[in-house]
């Protein structure tokens, strides 16, 4: 009997999953299995935020798996070890897996390839999490693209209308004994700081289809208008289900197309899918510029002067720097694992431009925080905050946030919601709270940590170090 093992990681789904149709195509018998070893994702293995998402998502797969009479073989690494054990244990003849991009990810299935191969093991992978492969969208001159539009331009040029795959059906899956169980992956925060993620997230396919759904039926048509809008949930909120692959971009599109095209309203389509764009021009770079992921993509950058205070970044990160829209922004992602776009570039300008502070640090506390925490993307976001990056934005570009505040969440909901002690404050006070004596401390709320202008002023002096050398 011929049994292939498809590799799952991070594309945690059964729909428009290649490497599972391949095998449930190629082979009688299909071995799903997934093996835990973040010592391989060098110095970026999972963060707290996303280890939560991970279990939920792993315990998502396996009941889908076992509606089909099956289940995802557990194992805990290291990965090339694990694969030749289950091959020798089963008699499996071929590995299949969907490609991942990240540096130490690149390297390491290099090898297993080259290994099995070796060793007479059928293995092949396979494209899905993005539209298209890094390698396969590039300049006339057969460059990698450091800019976004033209990009864009060209990948958009690429995108036909190809339809998801379907789940292989019937699908035939094989047991193998000794698994872990879930728990022993040992994923789950010791304290209780989590606790609240499920009431704002469903890990897994069927979450991420809910969450599509919504997009679908409501969302998309004001996307483009309010997916600035902090305190709306004007955006699609599907970053963690794409960074774990439990939906890809070609599912997306389809279904968002199915809507537009039900609903003759073209509306925010395009918008979305050129957001979707930013995600496969974060791995385009990353894919390109490997060192991007741990310094300056912008090497005048190692000569800024920048500032190292823990107590100042401790402020940042729980919320008390007394900016009230930085503070909402770095509380909502304490409480919820997430942080609205518009925020993250203010939470980002705040600590590298006003504070000084290297993007390394902030780039750390969203690794570990986030649910949606991935490499490419939150490379990218920060060096492009921090002037430090491709297509970055200029440093003189310096978010205030408090006219950011007034622009974009002028009622104060936003702030209101995240920021309890300013639940009443009047509106002429919210955004600038230390504006009346005695106002902020009358309410438990700190000072600001800094003088928005005068931090401007020594951000942009700091420049000056980087332009001339
Ligand atoms: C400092 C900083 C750090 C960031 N870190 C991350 C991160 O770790 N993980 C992450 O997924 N995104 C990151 N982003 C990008 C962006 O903020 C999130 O993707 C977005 O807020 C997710 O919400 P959504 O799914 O509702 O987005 P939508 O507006 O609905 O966008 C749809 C999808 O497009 C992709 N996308 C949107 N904007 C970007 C972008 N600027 N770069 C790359 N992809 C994008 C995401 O996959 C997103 O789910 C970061 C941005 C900044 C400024």
């Amino acid at each position: 009997m011929s049994i292939a093992i498809v590799w799952f990681r991070r594309d945690l789904r059964l729909q428009d999953h290649p490497a599972l149709v391949a095998a449930a195509t190629r082979h009688e018998r299909v071995l799903p299995v997934y093996i835990h070893a973040p010592d391989e994702e060098g110095d970026w293995a999972p963060g707290a935020a996303s280890r939560w998402w991970l279990h939920h998502a792993l315990d998502a797969l396996q009941r889908d798996l076992h509606r089909h009479h099956g289940e995802l073989h557990l194992r805990i690494g290291p990965s090339l070890q694990t694969l030749q054990a289950l091959i020798e244990a089963t008699g499996a003849e071929a590995v299949y897996w969907n490609r991942l991009y990240e540096p130490a990810l690149v390297a390491r299935d290099t090898q297993i390839k080259q290994t099995l191969r070796e060793q007479g093991v059928h293995v092949a992978s396979f494209d899905a999490a993005l539209w298209r492969n890094p390698w396969q969208v590039l300049t006339k001159q057969d460059e990698p693209y450091r800019v976004f539009t033209p990009f864009w331009r060209n990948l958009r040029a690429q995108l036909g209308d190809e339809p998801p795959l379907d789940t292989p059906s019937p699908l035939r899956l094989e047991k193998a004994k000794d698994g872990a169980t879930l728990d022993a992956l040992d994923l789950l925060p010791r304290r209780d700081w989590a606790d609240g993620f499920s009431e704002h997230w469903t890990p897994g396919e069927a979450g991420a289809m809910e969450m599509l759904e919504r997009l679908a039926d409501d969302a998309l048509r004001g996307y483009g208008e309010l997916r600035d809008r902090p305190a709306l949930v004007g955006t699609s909120r599907l970053s963690p289900h794409l960074h774990f692959g439990e939906i890809t971009p070609r599912m997306a599109r389809a279904k968002l197309r199915a809507a537009v095209d039900a609903s003759g309203e073209e509306k925010g389509l395009e918008p979305y899918l050129r957001e979707l764009g930013w995600r496969d021009f974060a791995h385009h770079v990353m894919y390109h510029f490997p060192h991007s992921v741990d310094r300056n993509l912008d090497e005048r950058f190692d000569r800024y002067p920048w500032r190292d205070d823990d107590a100042a970044l401790e402020r940042w990160q729980q919320g008390r720097t007394g900016v009230p829209l930085v503070d909402a922004g770095m509380r909502e992602l304490w409480a919820t694992g997430w942080m609205h776009n518009r925020v993250r570039m203010i939470v980002a300008s705040w600590l590298t431009k006003n504070m000084g502070q290297h993007w390394l640090h902030g780039a750390r506390w969203f690794w570990d925080t986030l649910v949606d925490a991935d490499l490419a993307n939150n490379s990218l976001g920060w060096q492009w905050v921090a002037g430090s990056g491709v297509d970055a934005a200029p440093y003189f570009r310096i978010f205030n946030p408090v006219t950011q505040a007034q622009r974009f969440d002028p009622e104060g909901e936003y702030i209101r919601r995240w920021v309890p002690e300013l639940r009443d404050a009047p509106k002429k006070l919210l955004h600038e709270p230390w504006a009346q004596d005695g106002f902020a401390a009358s309410r438990g709320y700190p000072l600001p940590m800094l003088d928005i202008k005068d931090s401007r002023q020594r951000a942009l002096d700091g420049y000056e170090a980087v332009r001339n050398g």
